[in-house]
């Protein structure tokens, strides 16, 4: 590989590869986009499309993803490398969303690959990007791509017009988005580990979490990891207490397998809670503060971490139940 390669670890699905593209995919990228079927559907895309475009594009696509501004990468197939199309989002930082784009080749439509890759890129860009939603628009006569969408999870939002260069102009289109809790299919229902109680026809679900303080007075987040429900936003570590467990064992526990530290019961300090009803189940969270450990603290899931200063608390994206806590925490360090 090149070394002007940007760094961006693929992202795998079942049967597909989402990399950067390189140089050498200019030639087959060049002959799937030039066709008026896949080129009329792009907003973005002349046609013809130049052969020179495709080596430009390409080595603008390396740039963008290193400067965090937008990632289009090849869909590549996983067992043989082979170009089958591209996907990508581009980014409005301060907006704190992303347009998602995508295209397949002729000769490999029918097989489902929208959908799988589309998916795939924006569940992980909600976990990883600081993001809140991601947009998306189809051309109203074309179906396939708003059916691709609402598979997905994404939700229609309404109509608009916009640019297309391949048409030479305006055109309708339907509007879609998604937020985290659209594209999680476990947001819905995560199984309560401890016993059931019914609060207006809700489980209630207890989960223990701590805020780690380190001697210069910054509080531990971590960050959702992709897969989880509201994957991306930073919480107080911790988890679910399972039956037979009290809080503070299942805090030890989950800061073992979290985090590899060791947390005697007696540094953990109850400090506040929060009582917050999520649509499938209701919260009821104890937070514990915590100043002693023994270990280093260690992202044992490849979750990201961050030490934050309480008055920066805010700048974190986090669950709503963690709004009060947030507060809280401020005032008291
Ligand atoms: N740990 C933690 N969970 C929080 C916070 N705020 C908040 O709403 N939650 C919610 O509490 C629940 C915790 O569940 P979890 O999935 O993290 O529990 P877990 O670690 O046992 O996960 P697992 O069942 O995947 O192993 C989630 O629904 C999560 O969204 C927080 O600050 N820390």
């Amino acid at each position: 590989m090149p070394d002007s390669l940007p760094a961006f670890t693929p992202l795998e699905t079942e049967r597909f590869r989402l990399r950067p593209l390189r140089p050498a995919d200019a030639a087959e990228m060049h002959r799937l986009v030039n066709d008026w079927e896949v080129a009329k559907t792009l907003a973005r895309v002349p046609f013809p499309y130049p052969r020179d475009l495709a080596d430009e594009w390409i080595a603008s696509t390396a740039e963008r993803i290193a400067a965090g501004e937008a990632y289009h990468l090849a869909i590549a197939r996983r067992e043989d490398d082979v170009l089958v199309g591209c996907a990508g989002l581009t980014l409005d930082r301060e907006a704190r969303t992303a347009e998602l784009g995508y295209w397949v080749g002729r000769r490999h439509w029918g097989q489902g690959i929208a959908p799988e890759v589309a998916g795939r890129l924006a569940r992980w860009a909600l976990a990883n990007l600081d993001l809140d939603r991601i947009t998306a628009s189809a051309l109203t006569d074309n179906a396939r791509s708003a059916a691709v969408l609402r598979r997905i999870g994404f939700r229609e939002t309404g109509e608009g017009m916009q640019d297309f260069l391949s048409r030479g102009g305006a055109m309708p289109v339907r509007r879609f988005e998604a937020v985290r809790a659209d594209l999680s299919p476990l947001a819905a229902a995560p199984a309560p580990a401890a016993p059931e109680v019914a609060a207006q026809g809700k489980p209630i679900l207890l989960v223990a979490a701590v805020g780690l303080i380190d001697p210069e007075g910054r509080v531990l987040l971590a960050r959702r990891p992709e897969g989880k429900p509201l994957a991306g936003l930073w919480e107080f570590p911790g988890g679910k207490v399972r039956p037979g467990e009290t809080p503070e064992a299942a805090l030890i526990r989950e800061l073992r397998e979290e985090l590899g530290i060791d947390v005697a019961e007696a540094c953990l300090a109850p400090f506040a809670f929060a009582s917050h009803g999520y649509e499938a189940f209701h919260l009821l969270m104890p937070l514990y503060l915590c100043r002693r450990w023994e270990g280093q603290v260690t992202a044992l899931e490849g979750q990201a971490l961050a030490w934050v200063r309480p008055q920066r608390l805010g700048d974190y994206a986090m669950p709503p139940a963690d709004k009060p806590l947030v507060a809280l925490l401020r005032d008291f360090l």
